[in-house]
């Protein structure tokens, strides 16, 4: 049975997350304590593939993934899943708001309830945690006395709720990614996301000429978010998701121009996308133009053109 491992312990976010990406009826479900720890499991053989979030809506990008996809051996994302989050908090039985001097969650789950939290919690110092569901572990423990969970961490659990159903923003999502080592890249489905990680000389205009390349090609960029390489101050990693596939020509040239013009150019998956609708492409940058412009361009070498 293949095994899948996912940020844990059991009722995290992660988990569903997991649960909605693979069949659990086929594959094993392995928690790890951290992203980090995950993505090494993968490295190391020891799992097949790793569920890791990668970004909110509220809170922005989950940094050990960006980090951990960026270094190390390379890993590619094959599928991705979208889930709402909504947040319950729970606590020891009989503990009452007044009660509680410290909450703890993961730090994403704490910034999408600060509001909530400076109204109703508003003396409780935060306690960073792991995840959500070790946030419930930490309170089940007595080492804190409220935990931000996903719903699914109230479910038989000896805690219980203080309150249900918050988060400062009513549609809050956020996006997980099931990587695995490099290997045959997913179909195109026609609606699908390419996330890369590049490098650029600091220089003028560097920057600015990755994004050409994108655009002269009609490719819809839908995140780009950097991250310092850690050699030194005012050298980063951008990190880019844009619609569309390595099949794709207009992205498969992208793709060769950004390895021939950046310092470095990691590949970090095509797959299909699962928020929502890309766009066509706009005229002249669609697969069959493409390819029609390459066989003119063949028959003008070899002469063929009066
Ligand atoms: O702690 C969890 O339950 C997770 O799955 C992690 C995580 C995150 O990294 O953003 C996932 C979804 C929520 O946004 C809060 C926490």
């Amino acid at each position: 049975m293949p095994r899948i491992a996912y940020l844990g312990p059991e009722r995290t976010f992660t988990e569903q997350a997991t649960r909605r990406l693979v069949d659990p009826a086929t594959h094993e479900l392995i928690p790890a304590t951290t992203v980090a720890a995950a993505l090494e499991l993968v490295r190391l053989d020891k799992v097949d593939a790793a569920v890791v979030p990668v970004e909110n809506s509220v809170e922005g990008s989950v940094p050990p993934t960006l980090d951990g996809l960026a270094l190390g051996s390379p890993l590619v994302a094959i599928a991705e899943t979208v889930l709402p989050v909504r947040f319950t908090v729970l606590v020891r039985p009989g503990t009452k708001a007044a009660d509680v001097r410290t909450v703890t969650s993961h730090p994403h789950a704490l910034a999408q309830v600060r509001e909530w939290l400076a109204a109703n919690l508003p003396n409780a110092a935060e306690l960073a945690t792991t995840s959500t569901a070790a946030a419930a572990v930490a309170v089940a423990e007595g080492t804190a006395d409220a935990a931000i969970t996903a719903p699914i961490a109230a479910e038989g659990s000896a805690l219980t709720a203080l309150a249900a159903d918050i988060g400062d923003v009513a549609d809050a999502v956020t996006r997980f990614l099931l990587v695995r080592k490099p290997g045959l890249v997913p179909a195109p489905t026609g609606n699908d996301r390419t996330s890369i990680v590049v490098v650029t000389e600091n220089r003028p205009g560097s920057l600015s000429e990755v994004l050409v390349e994108l655009a002269l090609r009609g490719i819809d960029l839908c995140r780009i978010e950097s991250r310092p390489t850690r050699e030194k101050l005012g050298i980063y990693r951008f990190f880019l998701d844009f619609a569309g596939h390595i099949a794709e020509p207009r992205v498969g040239e992208a793709l060769s121009a950004l390895h021939r013009t950046c310092s470095d150019v990691r590949f970090l998956g095509s797959f299909a996308r699962a928020d929502g609708d890309s766009p066509p492409p706009p005229p002249g940058t669609g697969t069959a133009e493409f390819t029609e412009a390459a066989q003119w361009l063949t028959q003008v070498r070899a002469g063929g053109q009066a």
